[in-house]
């Protein structure tokens, strides 16, 4: 079997890495998840670190010198000016980042599928290297719940995320897959079944 590539996206709480996760465990998939590429590229040393420091300032550097994320998403998710020029320090390394990893997966041809999770995958044109596209979908009332007991998340917080994401629309209109993710894991496992069969 060609190796299939598969992005998975959705707005923030959707339930893309669990969606990914069990690409993962059920299917072997190899993960590549933008934001902890990001997250790893923006730690002290790494080669987004001080272009960010000296963009917003030490004021978003903790006591042991990393860059603050949650004060971070304080500034960028009320302020898209800032938010765009954040992407452009990060989304070019991380982007390169996922290519070479799918290039090298490519050559290798060892795993059925690779999974791209990111919820940039529209904007920042990684759609266009993916056999499919699955977009997750929530509601949000259920989204709130979830993301206010994992992660405490408020209402304004996830309010302030969802303005700076495409709408669930036009996500779902970039997808040749949904999911819906208002149910339980199974339910998800049942929907992967049949979109990996169509
Ligand atoms: C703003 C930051 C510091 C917040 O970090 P934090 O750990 O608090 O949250 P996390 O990364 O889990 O993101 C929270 C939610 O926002 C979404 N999100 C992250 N970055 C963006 C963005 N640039 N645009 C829209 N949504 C975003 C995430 O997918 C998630 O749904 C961090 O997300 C970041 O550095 N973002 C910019 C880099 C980026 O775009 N990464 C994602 C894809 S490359
Ligand atoms: N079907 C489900 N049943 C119960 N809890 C779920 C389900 N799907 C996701 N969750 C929980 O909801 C929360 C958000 O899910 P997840 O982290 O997968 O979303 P995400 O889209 O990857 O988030 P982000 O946009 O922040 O990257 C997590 O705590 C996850 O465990």
């Amino acid at each position: 079997m060609a190796l299939k590539i598969i992005g998975i996206t959705g707005q923030v709480g959707s339930g893309k890495s669990t969606v990914a996760d069990i690409m993962k465990d059920k299917y072997g998939a190899h993960l590549i998840l933008t934001d902890v590429i990001a997250h790893e590229l923006m730690k002290k040393g790494a080669v987004c670190y001080q272009l960010i420091v000296n963009y917003f300032g030490k004021g978003i550097v903790d006591e042991v010198g990393e860059i603050d994320r949650s004060k971070l998403s304080q500034i960028v998710f009320h302020d898209s000016e800032k938010l765009a020029d954040l992407n452009d320090m990060v989304h070019p390394y991380v982007m390169n980042y996922a290519f070479d990893e799918i290039r090298r997966l490519t050559k290798e041809n060892k795993v059925d599928y690779v999974v791209i999770e990111t919820a940039l995958l529209i904007e920042a044109g990684y759609k266009e290297i993916c056999d499919e596209v699955w977009a997750v979908t929530v509601s949000s009332k259920v989204r709130k719940e979830r993301l206010s007991r994992s992660r405490g998340y408020s209402d304004e917080k996830i309010e302030s995320i969802l303005k700076n994401q495409l709408k669930d629309e036009i996500i779902r209109e970039n997808a040749t897959g949904i999911i819906n993710n208002n149910g339980t894991i199974d339910e998800i496992i049942k929907q992967i079944e049949l979109l990996l069969v169509k």
